[in-house]
């Protein structure tokens, strides 16, 4: 899916101002950012519910969807409500083909129970296998798990990855909660005041971010030239960070043939809540998490 200078305005105020990105299906994307940067409104969009716009998206024909609350009637029980949209959608409700992700789901056991009888959990989960009726090619999740506690959230992102995997489907999730997004996601996209500011690939391996103190300049020269670990993301007289997979002690290792002693060594583990508060929300107060009361 291709999303082309996607530009939104509420009256005189621009929520979009040109968002561009593509995605793949079976692959899944993160959208992170701060309130009101524009998340729901570019959802929404992708999933033709905003109708007036500039811009384009090319191929989202086939998307499935839950932004914000799932649309659910209470007096009518799980099953009831997956038989009823997969006919809006013009097919009959196949249970076999839903089975293992409503297991995956732990949804099966209550299929039979009125919805006014689930927790938001519950309902959140019953909205994600609605958004999956249609067959989609792709699926936009607006903060899926925002309502659900530690484990179910993980039992939630496993069968979102199975989904992308086994059916091919592109998933794009927005949440808050950065290690939910950190867990599923292939790539993250950063949405800050209605622009894509940054954006974050994640592979297997762990990343660390690795501070360098040297005594003087002419070692931080030398250990620049030979140093073949990894980027270099800032550098000043003395001091350097490097984003590296190495493990320490081939750090420690590689100083040591080269003759030099840092004043100072840190390593701390790339995690995206560190990518986004250091490179987008101007740093990371760590003070402000302590105990409040
Ligand atoms: N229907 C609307 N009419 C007018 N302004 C709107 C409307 N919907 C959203 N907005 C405004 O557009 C901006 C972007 O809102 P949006 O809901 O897309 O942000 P968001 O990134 O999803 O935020 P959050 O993380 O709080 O859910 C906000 O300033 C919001 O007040």
């Amino acid at each position: 899916m291709q999303v082309n200078s996607i530009m939104k305005k509420y009256s005189d105020s621009v929520v979009l101002k040109g968002v561009s990105f593509d995605f793949k299906q079976g692959e899944i994307v993160g959208l992170i950012g701060s309130n009101g940067a524009g998340k729901s409104t570019l959802m929404k969009i992708i999933a033709q519910t905003i109708q007036t716009y500039d811009g384009s998206v090319d191929d989202n024909t086939h998307v499935g969807y839950l932004i914000e609350e799932p649309k659910l009637y209470s007096n009518k029980t799980g099953l009831a409500h997956l038989t009823y949209f997969s006919e809006i959608y013009g097919n009959k409700f196949n249970l076999s083909e839903y089975e293992e992700l409503l297991k995956g789901l732990q949804l099966s056991d209550v299929l039979k129970r009125k919805v006014k009888e689930y927790s938001l959990g519950m309902r959140q989960k019953l909205g994600i296998v609605i958004s999956l009726l249609n067959k989609p090619r792709y699926v936009v999740l607006d903060e899926p798990t925002n309502s659900m506690d530690i484990e179910t959230s993980l039992e939630v992102l496993q069968q979102l990855r199975k989904m992308a995997n086994e059916w091919n489907v592109g998933i794009l999730i927005s949440s808050h909660k950065l290690e939910d997004i950190e867990t599923i996601c292939d790539r993250v996209l950063f949405l800050e005041k209605g622009n894509i500011v940054g954006e974050q690939q994640f592979n297997e391996q762990s990343q660390y971010v690795v501070k360098l103190v040297f005594e003087n300049p002419t070692e931080l020269a030398l250990f620049i030239e030979n140093q073949k670990f990894g980027s270099i993301i800032d550098s000043s007289e003395k001091t350097i960070q490097i984003e590296t997979t190495a493990e320490n002690t081939e750090i420690f290792q590689f100083l040591n043939q080269l003759g030099i002693r840092v004043t100072d060594f840190t390593s701390e583990k790339k995690t995206l809540r560190n990518v986004y508060m250091n490179k987008l929300r101007g740093g990371y107060d760590d003070t402000k998490y302590q105990k409040l009361c």
